[in-house]
């Protein structure tokens, strides 16, 4: 299965992607950041399609038409978000089924892009990660993984965010692969 992964942030769950062997065909960035570092260390193309050359008032569908037809040109099936920064909603009646991402919370608790900093506002005790199928509607997908993470006494939002991510370079790509497998229930 051809796989492409986007991304936008400092790449670790890209990194225990490709730790784990997942073949990953393109990674595709909406910035500059160090996921396209981590994509050419190991070989793989990157190609940064930058959001904010899409206007002042964000041309958010024209933005993903643009990113679809990268994936398109290299025939990926099957498309893995990994920390991407923008909502593409139109992507997934492209990649129907065929569109994951991983979540820093317990969904559908703390949906969004701040959904660590929610957390710890609401002074939950327990939060965590979710890996799911992404639709139309953000973060509501189908669920395929979770796994709980203790929010501590004195977590920062940048401490407790690195412990989800410990566990998300853990059951992410497990979950991956088992999907490429069909063994997920
Ligand atoms: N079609 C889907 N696309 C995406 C889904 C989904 O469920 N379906 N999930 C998101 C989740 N996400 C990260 O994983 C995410 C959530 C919210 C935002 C966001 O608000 N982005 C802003 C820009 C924020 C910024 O740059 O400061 C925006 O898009 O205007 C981003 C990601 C991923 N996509
Ligand atoms: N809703 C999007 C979102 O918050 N995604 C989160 O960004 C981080 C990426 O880490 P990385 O850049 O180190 O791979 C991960 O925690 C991922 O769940």
């Amino acid at each position: 299965m051809r796989i492409g992964v986007l991304a936008s942030g400092s790449g670790t769950l890209l990194e225990a992607i490709l730790a784990d062997g997942i073949p990953v065909e393109v990674v595709i960035t909406d910035r500059p950041c160090r996921a396209v570092e981590v994509a050419e260390s190991a070989g793989v193309e990157a190609v940064v399609v930058a959001r904010d050359s899409f206007g002042a008032d964000f041309d958010r569908d024209g933005y993903t038409d643009r990113v679809v037809a990268e994936l398109r040109a290299r025939d990926v099936e099957l498309v893995v978000m990994a920390g991407f920064g923008t909502v593409m909603p139109k992507a997934a009646a492209e990649f129907p089924g065929r569109l994951l991402n991983t979540h820093p919370a317990l969904l559908p608790s703390f949906k969004g892009w701040h959904a660590v900093r929610e957390a710890l506002a609401a002074r939950v005790k327990v939060t965590g990660c979710t890996v799911h199928i992404a639709t139309e509607v953000m973060d509501e997908g189908p669920i395929l993984s979770q796994e709980a993470v203790v929010v501590e006494p004195d977590d920062t939002e940048d401490s407790l965010h690195e412990r989800i991510k410990e566990v998300e370079r853990r059951i992410y790509p497990a979950t991956i692969r088992r999907f490429i497998e069909g063994t997920l229930p």
